[in-house]
C-alpha cells in the first residue's frame, strides 16, 4: 500500500528520550477501514507509538500521515484530535456523576477533543444516535444509571461510545481488556468486531485471548520497531518472538 492510499502511514519514526531509544525506524501501515492489534513486552514502545500519532510527543525523525496527505508532524494534539483520530486511555474517564445517556450526550454535542459544552437541547438526529450508541456498546438497560455506579467493563464501554460519537476516523485503544473479568473481555472484543465494522481501529493489547478472538493482522513491537506482522498463528509461530516473549 502507498502513503496515498493509507489511512495511517509511519515510516522510519524514531523517538529517544535521552538519549534511549524508545522508536527505532518504526514503520507501520494501516488501511481505510482496517483494525489492527498490537503487541509486544514491556517497554517495546506501543505506548510511545501512540504518543506520536496523537501529537503527545515528537518524532525525532520519520514521516507520520492520516488520510494519505496530512502530515501529522506538523499538527498539535487538538488539532489531531480534530483531523477524527480519538484515544481510548487504558482508565476510564466518564463523567461519574452523570447518567449513561446523558455521557454520551455530552459527547455527541462537544467538539472534538476536550468536552466543553454542558447544555445544550437534543435532535432527533441525536436521539437516534445516541440509541445506536447505547447499544452497541451494550448499554441500553443501564442508561439511566449513574456512570458512577458501572462496572470497570461497562465504564470502558461507555467511554469507547462517548468517543464514537465524536465519529472519529481512526481510533486508537489502549489495552482496553486490562482489568476486566472474561466475560467482559469477551464482549469488549465482540464490541471492537462491531466497531470495525465502519470504523479503523488500532488496539493495543496484553491479553493474547482477547487478540486472538479479534481475529485481524498482529503486528509486534520489539525495542521500538517492527518485530513480525500476520497473523497471530504466523507471528505466534516466529521463533523471534517467541524469543522476546519468553527469553526476558
Ligand atoms: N517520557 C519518557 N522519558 C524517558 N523514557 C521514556 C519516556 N516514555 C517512555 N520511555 C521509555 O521508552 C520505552 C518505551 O516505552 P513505551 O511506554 O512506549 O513502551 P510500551 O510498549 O507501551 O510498554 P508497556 O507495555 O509497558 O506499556 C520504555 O523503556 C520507557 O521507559
Amino acid at each position: 500500500m502507498t502513503r496515498q492510499t493509507s489511512l495511517l502511514y509511519l515510516d522510519g519514526v524514531s523517538v529517544s528520550f535521552d538519549g534511549f531509544q524508545a522508536l527505532n525506524e518504526l514503520s507501520l501501515v494501516i488501511a481505510p477501514g482496517e483494525m489492527r492489534a498490537i503487541i509486544g513486552p514491556n517497554g517495546a514502545g506501543k505506548t510511545t507509538m501512540m504518543d506520536v500519532i496523537t501529537g503527545k510527543t515528537r518524532p525525532d525523525t520519520g514521516d507520520v500521515y492520516f488520510d494519505g496527505v496530512i502530515d501529522l508532524t506538523g499538527e498539535d494534539e487538538a488539532s489531531i484530535a480534530e483531523l477524527g483520530i480519538g484515544r481510548k486511555f487504558q482508565k476510564p474517564t466518564v463523567f461519574e456523576s452523570h447518567t449513561v445517556r446523558d455521557n454520551l450526550d455530552l459527547a455527541l454535542k462537544a467538539p472534538r477533543g476536550p468536552f466543553q459544552t454542558l447544555f445544550h437541547t437534543i435532535t432527533g438526529a441525536e436521539t437516534k444516535q445516541i440509541a445506536y450508541l447505547l447499544d452497541l456498546i451494550r448499554l441500553t438497560d443501564k442508561q439511566s444509571e449513574l456512570a458512577a455506579n458501572l462496572s470497570h467493563g461497562q465504564k470502558q464501554w461507555l467511554e469507547i461510545g462517548m468517543l464514537l460519537a465524536q465519529d472519529p476516523k481512526l481510533l486508537l485503544v489502549d489495552e482496553p481488556a486490562a482489568g476486566m473479568t472474561d466475560a467482559e473481555t469477551e464482549e469488549t472484543a465482540a464490541l471492537l468486531k462491531d466497531i470495525a465494522e465502519d470504523h479503523s481501529v488500532v488496539v493495543v493489547e496484553h491479553d493474547m485471548t482477547f487478540i486472538r478472538s479479534l481475529e485481524v493482522k498482529v503486528t509486534v513491537l520489539h525495542e521500538g520497531s517492527v518485530l513480525a506482522e500476520g497473523s497471530l498463528d504466523h507471528v505466534s509461530a516466529d521463533p523471534r518472538v517467541v524469543e522476546v516473549y519468553l527469553g526476558r
